[in-house]
């Protein structure tokens, strides 16, 4: 059962005015930390740190079903991060956890979902094959389309997983508070940036720019398969599944602020993905959403030692790619801080 937005914010604390930042705690295992961002990064590098036996408080100016987490179409599916190599051992991380997930544990709401990446021309591997298990060539590919590679992968309805995120933080005992901080807190002992397109401004990294993303969520109609078209880099055509949805998108539009939904995009989504799965032509629309991926020419998982014996691991720029990497940028960021406190 999904956990509603209300559930969500009963087990945030309300705003407070002073940073929560704390003393310093005790040293090693079971020091405190301090996350910032509750998006899909911010709480499973929370989830990995608590489950490391550390002391763990969330702030962040939004709650997860306000973030650009919120948006994703939450596919396990590498896409606009770099590098490669890193990414693809990331995303391998990440799918371990979520087939886990989607075997073990209903609530958090991810199910290994078969479809497939598909291409125009016939073409090698994609570049993050080693991260799957079980890819093979599409035989049958719609049409259009070339060929394609099919494989299980997971679909997150970030709508329950979030909440599951951090409900599991909860239980572990870490805490969530809202609170939108002006600077990074440079009083924390062990710090962990996980601000997603805000790091622009809160680590000065200009570096970090949005590329928008619109999507459509419509009706569950019945389709069982995903599908995704990344042959061109700005429309990106995707349909995921979910329980009782099927999200439609997108868009990839670089350095574009506007959160609006443009109804011309909705339009040719709309077109498109009927295209791809017929059952889809006249299904209900529930939502537009947009989103601003926060793109960096490449993911920052990095640990920058502070004054006084402090740690900041900033963990940010994750682009088209936040879920699919998210388990494995957590375990990297983990491993940081445990080399810190010994
Ligand atoms: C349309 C669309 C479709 C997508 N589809 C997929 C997909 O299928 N698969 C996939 O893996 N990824 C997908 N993504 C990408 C994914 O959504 C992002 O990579 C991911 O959400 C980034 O997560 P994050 O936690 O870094 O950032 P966010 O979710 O933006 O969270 C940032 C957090 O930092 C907090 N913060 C910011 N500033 C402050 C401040 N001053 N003080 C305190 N807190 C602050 C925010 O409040 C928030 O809690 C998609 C994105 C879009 C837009």
């Amino acid at each position: 059962m999904a956990t509603s937005p209300q559930e969500v914010t009963e087990q945030v604390t309300e705003e407070v005015t002073e940073p929560v930042t704390g003393a310093p705690g005790p040293a090693g295992r079971g020091a405190r930390v301090l996350v910032v961002g509750a998006g899909v990064v911010g709480l499973t590098c929370a989830v990995v740190l608590a489950e490391d036996g550390f002391e763990v408080n969330v702030l962040a100016r939004d709650l997860p079903p306000e973030t650009t987490s919120a948006v994703a179409a939450a596919l396990w599916f590498p896409y606009r991060a770099l590098p490669q190599d890193r990414v693809t051992d990331w995303a391998a991380t990440s799918y371990q956890r979520f087939a886990r997930l989607a075997r073990e544990d209903e609530s958090a709401g991810v199910d290994l979902v078969p479809g497939a990446d598909l291409a125009r021309t016939p073409g090698a591997k994609p570049w993050w094959a080693a991260a799957v298990p079980g890819l093979r060539p599409l035989d049958d590919p719609p049409d259009g389309y070339a060929g394609g590679w099919e494989f299980e992968a997971p679909v997150v309805d970030s709508g329950s997983y979030l909440p599951w995120l951090v409900a599991r933080l909860s239980a572990l005992g870490g805490t969530l508070t809202r609170q939108a901080l002006p600077a990074l807190p440079d009083n924390a002992p062990i710090l962990v940036n996980c601000t997603g397109l805000a790091a622009r401004a809160l680590a000065r990294d200009r570096s970090v720019t949005p590329v928008r993303g619109q999507l459509v969520v419509l009706d569950q109609v019945g389709v069982t398969r995903w599908w995704a078209d990344d042959t061109e880099p700005e429309r990106p055509l995707y349909v995921v599944p979910r329980r009782r949805s099927v999200v439609v998108g997108g868009t990839a539009e670089p350095d574009d602020w506007d959160t609006r939904p443009r109804p011309e995009t909705t339009r040719d989504l709309l077109a498109a993905a009927a295209r791809l799965e017929p059952a889809l032509a006249g299904a209900r629309v529930l939502r537009e959403r947009v989103g601003l991926r926060p793109a960096r020419p490449s993911v920052r998982v990095e640990a920058r030692p502070g004054e006084a014996g402090r740690l900041v691991v900033h963990c940010y720029g994750h682009g088209g790619s936040g879920f699919t990497v998210s388990w494995g940028c957590a375990a990297e960021v983990a491993g940081l801080v445990r080399a810190h406190v010994g």
